[in-house]
């Protein structure tokens, strides 16, 4: 791993867990997650479950919401503020996952909003891109990821940039089974990083976490993680089970 970026491994658990099989989890690893200072351990959970993962987090593990609202109140049935988000103790959140974009409405526009709001309440936003496989067949993956990050990122800060973590999810590895290939990965992170080169510059872009996310599982993650640009990874289905989301730690701090 490159020493200068701590790495970040995130679960996102998705629309899964009930309150005892969360809670189940957090007793089963707190005492065993690594350092923070060495990695940065999140779960993101489903908004519910939120207050009391938060309560009973350790102090090596960070809790995170898997969406929010833009705005911090108003007539939004069924949406979630970012003010509630970080007076609960929350940490993370994750924005424009794909499957958000894909069935939610979430846009790159509402991703930027999003993005902004985060940052303001000290959350620390979690910004996913991807291209679908049509895209990746048809060789235009750089630019649409480009265009993404561009768009997220339109009209944020420096400083701001530096307070946020990218993931990199093509659409077709996740939950497929399918890993994009270390080189696929690294191809397209660093991609990435030098949109923000361009944005930011060498400094700035050489700070900023980008996480790998689809498919990874105990497995796969430590050839991933060796990938220079490859800061870490945003897991689903491989975060559900205790021991191997502890794996999953572990090889980012190996
Ligand atoms: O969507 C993902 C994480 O946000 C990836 O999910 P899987 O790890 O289950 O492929």
């Amino acid at each position: 791993m490159n020493k200068l970026r701590r790495p970040v491994i995130a679960g996102n658990w998705k629309m899964f867990k009930t309150r005892d099989e969360a809670l189940q989890f957090i007793y089963a690893i707190n005492q065993e997650v690594p350092e923070a200072s060495a990695v940065e351990s999140i779960i993101c959970a489903n908004d519910v479950l939120l207050r009391c993962l938060v309560k009973r987090q350790g102090e090596n593990l960070k809790i995170g919401a898997q969406n929010m609202h833009f705005e911090e109140n108003g007539a939004f049935t069924g949406e979630t503020s970012p003010l509630v988000l970080e007076t609960t103790g929350v940490t993370y959140v994750i924005i424009g996952h794909s499957e958000r974009r894909a069935m939610f409405n979430e846009t790159d526009e509402t991703v930027n909003l999003k993005l902004k709001s985060a940052i303001k309440h000290d959350l620390t936003p979690i910004v996913c891109v991807g291209e679908s496989l049509e895209v990746r067949e048809n060789g235009t993956t750089d630019d649409v990821v480009k265009q993404q990050v561009v768009k997220a990122y339109d009209g944020v800060g420096a400083d701001e940039a530096l307070k946020s973590i990218i993931a990199y999810e093509p659409i077709w590895a996740i939950g497929t089974g399918k890993t994009a290939t270390p080189e696929q990965a690294e191809e397209t992170i660093k991609a990435i990083r030098n949109v923000l080169v361009s944005l930011y510059g060498n400094d700035v872009a050489s700070k900023v976490r980008i996480l790998y996310g689809g498919s990874v599982n105990p497995k796969n993650v430590d050839v991933l993680l060796q990938q220079e640009n490859i800061d870490g990874a945003l897991v689903g289905g491989a975060s559900l089970d205790p021991m191997s989301f502890l794996t999953l730690v572990k090889a980012a701090v190996k």
